[in-house]
């Protein structure tokens, strides 16, 4: 914990790092958009202000006093007895490895980590006399949503295979790591490696050895590559997203009220559960689906925008290569309909320069990609928001996010579906038992003691008596017919005769009797205000 100019303890500080354009940027003509304002901790992008507890690179402090004014003090609290961290974020190319100095080329000391370890074994050094330290370290990374472990032997080795031979840098090692969290609270890391080093030299190869495994290094291929790999891969998860969501849609249905129901079906479902019947309105989740779907179609959209524009490039310098080759041999290449004009009407110098700029162009001015980064953070904003209210907390990603949210369509869906059909099964069997009762009430007296039937608007009325059929003369048994009661037996009859046979006496006679009955139906007017005084006597 650490105190600001005003006295306040703060737990959490924040730095900015501003880096300068790079080459490849230089190369495109790309401005600085980001100024400092002088004398104070706040940089402005366009009519924005930010402040920040230290600006550092531009115009604001020197990068070399960020390890003295934000890590020191940190390190020296360790020793102490206090937990510390410093997380370094930005999007692809800010500059975070950079920053804190995790690609080690020939043991580069620029770094917040490598000062960070000098500083540790500077003061074990000085204090080993009085206190046994025991330093253990791990190195993880998070990529496509998935925790890695650095350090486990069995990737490194594969790795470095895979780079000999396939010149490959993502190989996948052991499952990813699981993030958990204890009974206390406190997230841990689940099988991940922590090695025990003891002397500098240790800590310094065990960092060597992460950068290298690390599926992003900067290490492993060129800024192009490194960047265009990075944006398919973000593409690839939002396709697998995509597809899962679409699978879900596909096999949604609508029910009868208009709401939206999934179907879809998770094979572990998280331990967040919603009571079966629990009433849920689905309009807002579907018009939340429905907006992320758009957004992702979006990503898809540019994703495939960019690598048309990437195909051109390489077009393009494929054909100006071939033009230098011809003029190197002192050859003029084809011209015309299918020939090389355009590129060898250029100066030597321009061409030079073309190609030059074409192998290190990383696109990022590409309009689309430039789309696609703001898309992208956008994602990483909705995901903050995500994890910052209430039961969202409890998730780790917008993945797990996602995963909830379709399980809880799901289970609400089912549930619905549930609902829906107990509710026709439950209407049938008392549109059943009220025949039945009818059936059996006309044959006998009135003795069916159920519950639901009971309560059946037929029996409801206490003061009304039923009368076995019977009792009931022609006149008034066509009347019945013609009520409605009649004619379903007609239809049903076959059906109960062999469902009931056991409880009727003669079926066959009862067969002649309902035929007899339908031939007077036929003949009688129809009265069916009478009904009920005839079903039901006072
Ligand atoms: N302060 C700086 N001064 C000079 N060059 C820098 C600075 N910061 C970053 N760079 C350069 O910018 C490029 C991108 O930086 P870096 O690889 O550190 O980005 P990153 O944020 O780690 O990217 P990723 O998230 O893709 O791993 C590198 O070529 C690096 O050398």
């Amino acid at each position: 914990m650490e105190a600001n100019s005003s006295g306040e303890d703060l737990c959490v500080k924040v730095a900015v790092h501003i880096r300068p354009l790079i080459g490849d940027e230089k190369l495109q003509g790309c401005k600085d958009c980001v100024s400092v304002v002088p004398g104070k901790p706040q940089m402005q992008i366009g009519s924005h202000s930010f402040t920040f507890d230290h600006v550092y690179g531009s115009s604001g402090s020197p990068s070399s006093s960020m390890y003295d004014e934000c890590v020191a003090p940190l390190v020296d609290s360790l020793f102490q007895g206090y937990n510390a961290t410093v997380l370094a974020y930005g999007q692809t190319g800010s500059g975070k490895t950079y920053t804190m100095g995790t690609s080690l080329k020939g043991g580069c000391q620029t770094g917040q980590i490598p000062k960070v370890m000098n500083s540790l074994f500077g003061k074990i050094e000085t204090l080993k006399h009085e206190i046994e330290f025991q330093l253990h370290v791990s190195f993880i990374e998070i990529h496509k949503e998935e925790v890695r472990d650095l350090l486990d032997p069995i990737s490194a080795n594969k790795q470095e295979t895979a780079n000999e031979h396939a010149g490959k840098a993502t190989i996948p090692g052991k499952p990813p790591i699981q993030i958990r969290e204890t009974s206390n609270g406190i997230i841990t890391l689940a099988g991940s490696t922590e090695c025990r080093v003891k002397t500098l030299k240790e800590m310094a190869d065990c960092l060597e050895q992460g950068s290298l495994s690390r599926a992003t290094g900067s290490t492993n291929m060129n800024n192009q590559s490194r960047f265009f790999r990075r944006k398919t891969e973000e593409a690839a998860m939002a396709t697998k997203r995509l597809k899962k969501l679409l699978e879900a849609r596909q096999s949604s249905a609508r029910d009868n009220s208009g709401n939206l129901l999934f179907s879809i079906k998770m094979s572990t479902p998280p331990n967040y559960l919603i009571k079966p019947y629990e009433p849920f309105i689905f309009s807002d989740y579907e018009i939340f689906l429905q907006g992320w779907l758009d957004h992702e179609l979006e990503v898809q959209a540019n994703v495939h925008e960019v690598r048309h524009e990437r195909a051109a490039l390489a077009e393009e310098l494929a054909v100006l290569r071939q033009v230098d080759e011809f003029a190197s041999k002192g050859v003029s290449p084809p011209r015309g309909k299918n020939g090389y004009s355009r590129e060898s009407s250029m100066s030597t110098t321009g061409r030079t320069a073309r190609i030059a700029s074409l192998q290190n162009m990383p696109s990022i001015s590409s309009n689309s990609l430039v789309a696609m980064a703001s898309q992208l953070s956008e994602a990483e904003e909705r995901e903050r928001a995500f994890s910052s209210c209430g039961r969202w907390n409890q998730l780790r990603s917008m993945g797990d996010a996602k995963s909830l949210l379709q399980y809880m369509f799901s289970s609400l869906g089912d549930a619905r579906c549930q609902l829906w059909e107990k509710e026709i099964e439950s209407k049938e069997m008392k549109e059943q038992m009220k025949e039945l009762v009818c059936q059996k009430q006309l044959k006998y007296t009135a003795g069916i003691a159920n519950g639901s039937v009971r309560e059946s608007a037929t029996l409801m009325d206490q003061t009304r008596k039923m009368m076995p059929v019977g009792q009931l003369s022609m006149k008034e048994l066509a009347l019945v017919g013609q009520g409605g009661k009649l004619w379903r037996w007609k239809r049903s009859h076959h059906q109960w005769l062999l469902q009931f046979k056991w409880k009727w006496q003669k079926p066959w006679r009862l067969s002649e009797w309902i035929r007899h009955n339908d031939e007077t139906i036929m003949r009688a007017k129809p009265r069916p205000q009478a009904l009920l005084d005839v079903m039901y006597r006072n």
